[in-house]
């Protein structure tokens, strides 16, 4: 407020513009741009209101003709306001100078209609200023326009708004009546003017005494300002004075009012409310956000209701498709077991087949075995027989030499007979002729039978290459013959092909001149019984002649290769033969094998020690005397010489003895671990499982099989890679019925399957 005499530069003080010098701006102005520095146009607001008191009325400024316009005050804060006023909106400065300028044209041409110079009214300016400010979080209670509370969560800041309200009023200068000299409406005024403004010094000078009553209703100034002192506002007044002397008493008055107004207290306070409006806009904006929400939610449910119900109905649809589908299958089912039952039994009848087929073929080998080993021995007579038949040639050239000689002794004698002496020493030269002669004679004899014994080893040797050569089965057509030969040691009958009478060679003097001191015949007597003991037919005579005795015998005696080789030859022919295993084992010959296997180092002598132990291992009673007398340790340990076909008749030992063993598993014998694994058979056996030699493979093979067939042998089999093996065999051995054998054996052990089972196999 500015309060002072007239004319002393109230409105200088407070209304200037600056329009062309800032510094000339006076408070409004200032005020003004104060508040716009610190509003943000976006959230708070500025509305200004300019008006007049006239002769206790209120003129609007901004809107010329709306005159007396209501002083509302609100009965609980006290607050003024003037509803009926103008207010515009401010954002600049520019509009609100705009705005100052029309209000003081307007208020210029009131006065002048007035017909005054002076500025015989107060003028007061408005601002209202609305500024939103952050309120703080937390639990908020708002009561809605039914009394009911609207509890806020917690963390909810409600928009705040501090209300500020700027009373600029510039007051009608104060004048003495009498110093004035005014008449008339000028007298009116000026009574109108000093009543409001000595209504405005006795409210502050009851204020400031703290007196009890307020004349506040005395005018409207003092109405129009209740709010702006005493209270809660900040409060500025200016006073202005002339400096003149003749003013002194009017400058008293001014100073004193303003030394009274000093002494009134306000009690300043924010005055902050929530902002009802923002927050109804914002409550409406997230209650249409939350139905807009619910609404798509809603919309998504009933999409999901319906495909729900789609769901539902293919899942019906589905589930009798099951059913139609589980009928099919139980129906598919019982046709497969029907089809699997009958697969399963032409199976059976089919590897009842194989196994007879296998026995077979299984004897088939070892003949053909067999006659392998008679066809060497046959090549080796051949050359045999060349030099007999050298030797021969020899003979006869030194007989016709003998017979020359003979004759020239002859004519000699006949001319030397006629004198005495000589015809005495011709007597003794004829008499040693004669003893020549003689054994020339038995020389000629000893010729002949070894002619016939060429005779029959070509005979056989022939045969046996026939046998050989043409593949043929050893059905009736082989038995005969071989009759023919058997024939010749029965019946000492001359037999020959080629229709030339033979001198019969007796079995016993062949086996006699295995004594010979010749070791030429002694070579040739063995080769001879080891031809015969080739042959089935001649095997049992030979025994009870005791060639199985003398060929052991050789063996322990000999030192002779070739004479160890043929015997050794005869006694596994010999071997084939049930009674003869015995008799061979009775005899020691295991150890006699044995001691054999350690000595010699030719692979063919091996071969034929190797294929007689082998023989016997085929045989299921002598199989414990067999470990026993170390004949597995000697099979085994002929391995070393590498030879292929030493290695094959191991192979072949191991496969009988172990489908012996397995035999003795299925005919339900104590289970016991196999002997060949005890002797430690297992890892030459798994190493040679792939051999590239398929006679030695293909033993191995069975053998493995044989030995998974029991049990007892399956951890031992496990542990040693043979499982492996087993499983290779099933997969990828040539021959099916092995395959399947060997297949059969790995689902029907339990260990097996375990093991399977752990390494994740599926056969
Ligand atoms: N401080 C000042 N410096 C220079 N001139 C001034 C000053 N104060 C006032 N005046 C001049 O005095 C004259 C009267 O001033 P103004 O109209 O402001 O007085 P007033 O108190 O408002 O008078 P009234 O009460 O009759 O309206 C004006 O011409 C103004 O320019």
């Amino acid at each position: 407020m500015a309060y002072g005499q007239t004319g002393t530069g109230k409105t200088f003080t407070l209304g200037r513009l600056g329009e062309e010098d800032i510094a000339d701006r006076g408070i409004m102005v200032r005020a003004m741009e104060d508040i716009l520095a610190d509003i943000s146009p976006e959230q708070d607001s500025i509305t200004v209101s300019y008006l007049q008191l006239y002769m206790e009325t209120v003129l609007d400024l901004l809107v010329p003709g709306k005159d007396n316009i209501p002083i509302v005050e609100d009965p609980k804060t006290g607050d003024v306001s003037l509803p009926g006023a103008t207010a515009v909106e401010i954002w600049d400065q520019t509009s609100f100078l705009d705005l100052l300028q029309t209000g003081e044209a307007n208020r210029f041409a009131a006065n002048t209609k007035l017909n005054t110079e002076s500025s015989r009214s107060h003028a007061i300016l408005m601002v209202n200023v609305k500024k939103h400010v952050k309120g703080k979080g937390g639990d908020l209670i708002l009561t809605n326009e039914n009394g009911l509370g609207v509890h806020m969560s917690k963390g909810f800041c409600p928009p705040m708004v501090r209300k500020s309200k700027l009373v600029v009023v510039d007051l009608a200068g104060s004048e003495r009546l009498d110093k004035s000299g005014s008449e008339g409406h000028a007298l009116e005024e000026a009574k109108s003017i000093n009543l409001s403004l000595t209504s405005l010094g006795k409210c502050i000078n009851a204020l400031a005494e703290g007196s009890s009553h307020i004349p506040i209703r005395d005018s409207k100034l003092t109405r129009l300002l209740r709010d702006s002192f005493g209270g809660t506002a900040r409060t500025s007044l200016v006073i202005t004075i002339g400096p003149s002397p003749r003013h002194r008493g009017e400058t008293m008055s001014t100073i004193m009012f303003g030394q009274r107004a000093m002494k009134v207290e306000n009690m300043v306070k924010l005055k902050e409310e929530f902002d009802y409006k923002s927050l109804c806009r914002r409550l409406d904006m997230e209650l249409e956000k939350r139905v807009s929400e619910i609404e798509r939610q809603g919309k998504l449910l009933l999409d999901v209701e319906e495909k729900l119900q789609e769901r539902l109905e293919e899942t019906k649809r589905a589930e009798r498709n099951l059913e139609s589908a589980l009928e099919k299958m139980a129906a598919e089912r019982a046709r497969y077991h029907k089809e699997h039952i009958e697969v399963l039994e032409s199976l059976e009848n089919e590897r009842a087949e194989r196994q007879k087929m296998e026995n077979q073929l299984q004897s088939t080998m070892q003949d053909m075995q067999h006659h392998r080993e008679v066809f060497d021995p046959c090549n080796q007579l051949k050359s045999e027989i060349l030099e007999l038949k050298l030797q021969l040639d020899k003979e006869v050239q030194l007989r016709q030499q003998a017979e020359k000689e003979l004759s020239a002794l002859k004519s000699g004698l006949t001319k030397i007979e006629s004198t005495s002496p000589e015809g005495q020493e011709a007597l003794i030269l004829s008499r040693r002729l004669e003893d020549e002669m003689k054994q020339r004679k038995n020389l000629e004899e000893e010729i002949q039978q070894l002619r016939n014994q060429l005779t029959q080893v070509t005979l056989q040797a022939d045969e046996a290459k026939r046998i050989v050569s043409g593949r043929i089965s050893f059905g009736s057509e082989s038995h005969k013959s071989f009759a023919s030969v058997n024939h010749n040691i029965d019946t000492s009958a001359n037999l020959n092909t080629s229709g030339r009478p033979q001198e019969h060679v007796g079995l016993q003097k062949v086996l006699s001149l295995l004594d010979s001191a010749d070791l030429d015949v002694r070579v040739h007597a063995v080769k001879v019984v080891a031809n015969l003991a080739a042959e089935e037919v001649n095997q049992e005579k030979i025994v009870e002649a005791g060639g199985l005795h003398s060929m052991l015998m050789l063996l322990s005696s000999t030192e002779d290769e070739t004479i160890r080789r043929v015997a050794a030859g005869a006694i596994a022919n010999l071997a084939m033969n049930e009674t003869n295993q015995e008799l061979i084992m009775s005899e020691g010959g295991i150890t006699l094998l044995s001691k054999t296997a350690d000595d010699a180092e030719d692979p063919q002598t091996l071969r034929m020690v190797a294929g007689a132990i082998a023989n016997l291992c085929g045989n299921d009673k002598l199989q414990l005397k067999l470990r026993d007398e170390g004949g597995i340790k000697a099979l085994l340990s002929m391995v070393k010489s590498n030879h292929p076909d030493v290695l094959a008749q191991v192979a072949r030992g191991i496969a009988n003895f172990a489908k012996c063993e397995s035999r003795g598993a299925v005919q339900g014998s104590k289970p016991a671990r196999s002997l060949l694994i005890d002797e430690g058979a297992l890892p030459w056996i798994v190493a040679n499982a792939s051999n590239e030699a398929s006679p030695i493979r293909r033993h191995i093979e069975l053998a493995l099989c044989h030995l998974a067939q029991k049990d007892v042998n399956g951890k031992d089999l496990v542990a040693g890679g043979a499982l492996w093996e087993l499983i290779r065999i099933s997969r990828e051995c040539s021959r099916e019925d092995i395959r399947m054998l060997a297949h059969r054996m790995l689902i029907s052990s339990s260990v097996f399957q375990a093991e399977l089972r752990r390494l994740h196999i599926v056969l």
